[in-house]
């Protein structure tokens, strides 16, 4: 368990945060620019010293206020990854991450050197120096060396903010394969949404130096009185699948998530395997009878929960399907025109879903 409470004032800035999440697992706390996310991860380090609080990961006190106990920064077993990789300029790639082994704990256990080299396939770049690599590429041998060092905690402060699009795409899957493979925990920062949907277990929601909601992914991506999430044009559910059925004829992979399942173009992946699904509130249209005649391959019995305010001239849905919710961003006046009440049964039509395997090179 990661238990978090701190007190901090800045000139102009008060944070005041608590969360627990549990361990091991990747908690994301995400939240609009100056909120105080690096400022919690700073704490967490021991890089800064907070006036009040406590901070204990897996039952192990790192911070305790009240008690005045501090364990320094060096002696917390954290490895560190920032927005930049901070890798060692005049180092080869073998011999910065040589640098993480030997700052780990002669009695720690983690990955080997080859290990964590193939699990971020940096086997090609060990010879080259940092200059000859690129954003992405950095990122990577920065993850490798915290990770050589054998943390009992991993953080890291937005490390593919400074990325471009394409350089983050080359970039998650591995964090991703990292999430499933291995059993460190992660607290990671961040202010894009992509990062959370495809990383999160445990989601804090920041927000002027507190923690608006904090819980597991799935629950709070359906909520609809979450403004920081509900209120985003992309704002969706998230669903934990499995892989059921593939149907080579036609192309298709059934999905199963609990209380129905759904047709994705066909990926290769073994029955049984974990699947992350994304399904934005604008992507779920609803009709009141079974359509007939439609080109969309995802028709879902549902039942209409709520009517949850949405934007000027829109409302978001909440579709109760089985044991699982859906968003549905729709008009005003469609509400009125399809007389949308609670307990009505309704159809859900989902027109895409974005989907990563778990593990894996994580792409979906
Ligand atoms: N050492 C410091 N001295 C004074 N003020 C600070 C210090 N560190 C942070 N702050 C202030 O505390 C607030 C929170 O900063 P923090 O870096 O934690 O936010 P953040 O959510 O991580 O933002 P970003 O996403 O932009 O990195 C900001 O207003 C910042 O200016």
């Amino acid at each position: 368990m990661l238990e978090i409470s701190l007190r901090h004032r800045f000139p102009g800035f008060a944070l005041d945060a608590a969360f627990t999440a549990p361990t091991p697992g990747v908690t994301v706390i995400f939240g609009p620019s100056g909120c105080g996310k690096s400022t919690v991860l700073a704490a967490v380090a021991g890089l800064l010293r907070p006036a009040e609080g406590r901070i204990s990961v897996g039952g192990v006190t790192l911070f305790d206020g009240g008690a005045k106990k501090f364990v320094a920064p060096e002696k917390r077993r954290c490895g560190v990854v920032f927005q930049d990789s901070r890798l060692f300029p005049h180092l080869s790639v073998e011999s910065n991450l040589r640098y993480g082994l030997k700052r780990a704990p002669k009695d720690a256990e983690g990955p080997g050197f080859d290990e964590v080299v193939s699990l971020l396939g940096i086997e090609a770049l060990l010879g080259r120096r940092p200059a000859a690599l690129s954003g992405g590429e950095k990122q990577r041998v920065a993850l490798g060396r915290a990770l050589l060092s054998r943390p009992a905690l991993l953080l890291m402060d937005e490390p593919l903010a400074a990325l471009d699009a394409a350089r983050k795409a080359e970039v998650l899957p591995y964090l991703a394969r990292l999430r499933h493979r291995l059993r460190i925990p992660l607290l990671y920062v961040t202010h894009a949404l992509d990062e959370v949907d495809r990383l999160a277990d445990t989601l804090v929601l920041m927000q002027a130096g507190r923690v608006l909601a904090a819980g597991p992914l799935e629950a709070l991506a359906a909520r609809t009185d979450l403004p920081m999430l509900a209120g985003r044009q992309d704002a969706g559910v998230v669903l934990s699948c499995r892989v059921a059925a593939q149907d080579e004829a036609r192309g298709l992979t059934r999905l199963d998530f609990p209380g129905g399942s759904l047709v994705v173009p066909q990926a290769a992946l073994a029955l049984g395997h974990a699947v992350r699904l994304r399904i934005q509130a604008r992507d779920v249209a609803i009709a009141t009878s079974r359509p007939e005649g439609l080109s969309v391959q995802n028709l879902l019995p549902a039942t209409l929960a709520a009517i949850e305010p949405g934007g000027a001239h829109d409302v978001l849905l909440r579709l109760a399907v089985g044991d699982s919710i859906l968003l549905s961003r729709v008009t005003k006046d469609a509400v009125g025109r399809l007389g949308l009440t609670p307990g009505l049964p309704v159809w859900a039509l989902i027109k895409a879903v974005a989907f990563f395997a778990e593990g894996r090179d994580g792409a979906g």
